[in-house]
């Protein structure tokens, strides 16, 4: 918008919130619509971010059907958009289509270690389809595509109740609550700060690079070691508590990006650090804002029957 873009959002709020765009709200290249993908949307745009989705492993468990249909019908309504108007499509896949890796780091070349069955498979299989329907409308239909497969991200504006390991950690550093790490904590994760993946994304979409493209920080810890910083970074006295590890869960990923930087000549710019103290700095005042703001019913009084004296 700033470059004089005319963007229009769609979002169901299943997990975004009228909140993170409502500075906007008002300004002339801005429109909201409320709309689900999976139903057919008719508008006239040249690009498509189609991002719609849950993305962290809590919401898109909620209900899995909800999330294979958002990622498959939604993603067919939006290739079918991009054909009709000419638009080019860019599609937020995501690290998952490596499932659980025996490739380390990750390189977009990499076919993946999926289990189709288990509870993960509406998200990671739901990406992996896709991606095949962008490749099958790019081919025999000419709809230009392009596929980002991101990696874990955090920053602000996430929900209180995304559910990801960043925002979980915080709050419960913050609130002075156990932070809590699934398994020994031994398995890896590379975090990448949000603006950078914004970058990433934009330039990919005005890129001529059709193929997959891993957009991610290559700076990989332990979920152990990166409870350790943000506890650190907080300055919480909380513990760290041992629950059991969730099925199916990814031991090690980092994303090889290569790629990104001699096709788009991106990388990621914020330190690991930086981010977190900014991603710190919103979920204090998110905790401020819910003190500040829940709505808390006044008892009513009691209603007095208004009655008129009566003459006997
Ligand atoms: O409270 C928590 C939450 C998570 N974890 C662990 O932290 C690691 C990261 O978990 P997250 O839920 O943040 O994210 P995951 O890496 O599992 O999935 C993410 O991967 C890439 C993105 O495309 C997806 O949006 C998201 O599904 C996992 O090993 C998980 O078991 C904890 O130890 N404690």
């Amino acid at each position: 918008m700033m470059d004089g873009h005319e963007v229009t959002v769609v979002d169901n709020f299943f997990t975004g919130r009228k909140r993170n765009v409502e500075h906007w709200i008002g300004h002339e290249n801005f429109e909201l619509i409320n709309h689900d993908v999976v139903e057919p949307l008719y508008i006239e745009v040249d690009q498509i971010y189609h991002l719609a989705s849950p993305a962290s492993p809590p919401s898109y468990m909620y209900n899995p059907i909800k999330t294979l249909k958002t990622n498959t019908i939604g993603t067919l309504n939006m290739l079918g958009l991009a054909k009709r108007v000419g638009a080019r499509l860019l599609l937020a896949s995501t690290s998952e289509v490596y499932g659980d890796p025996e490739v380390h780091p990750q390189t977009e070349d990499y076919w993946g270690h999926v289990n189709p069955i288990g509870p993960r498979a509406c998200y990671d299989e739901g990406k992996r389809v896709a991606e095949t329907m962008c490749y099958a409308y790019m081919k025999q239909e000419g709809v230009e595509v392009r596929v980002a497969r991101i990696f874990n991200t955090f920053g602000p504006r996430m929900h209180m109740n995304d559910g990801r390991v960043v925002s979980n950690f915080i709050l419960q550093a913050l609130q002075g609550e156990p932070l809590t790490v699934y398994g020994s904590g031994s398995q890896t994760r590379a975090f990448q700060y949000v603006s950078d993946l914004v970058n990433g994304l934009v330039a990919l979409m005005n890129s001529n690079v059709s193929s997959p493209v891993n957009l991610g920080n290559p700076e990989e810890h332990t979920i152990l070691e990166f409870a350790q910083l943000i506890k650190n970074l907080v300055g919480s006295g909380s513990e760290i508590q041992f629950l059991s590890e969730a099925q199916d869960d990814p031991q090690k990923r980092k994303p090889d990006i290569k790629k990104a930087k001699l096709m788009l000549g991106w990388e990621p710019v914020v330190p690991l650090e930086e981010g977190l103290n900014k991603a710190i700095h919103y979920f204090r005042k998110e905790l401020e804002y819910q003190a500040n703001n829940q709505y808390i019913p006044k008892p009513k009084p009691a209603r007095v029957k208004r009655g008129r004296t009566r003459r006997s």
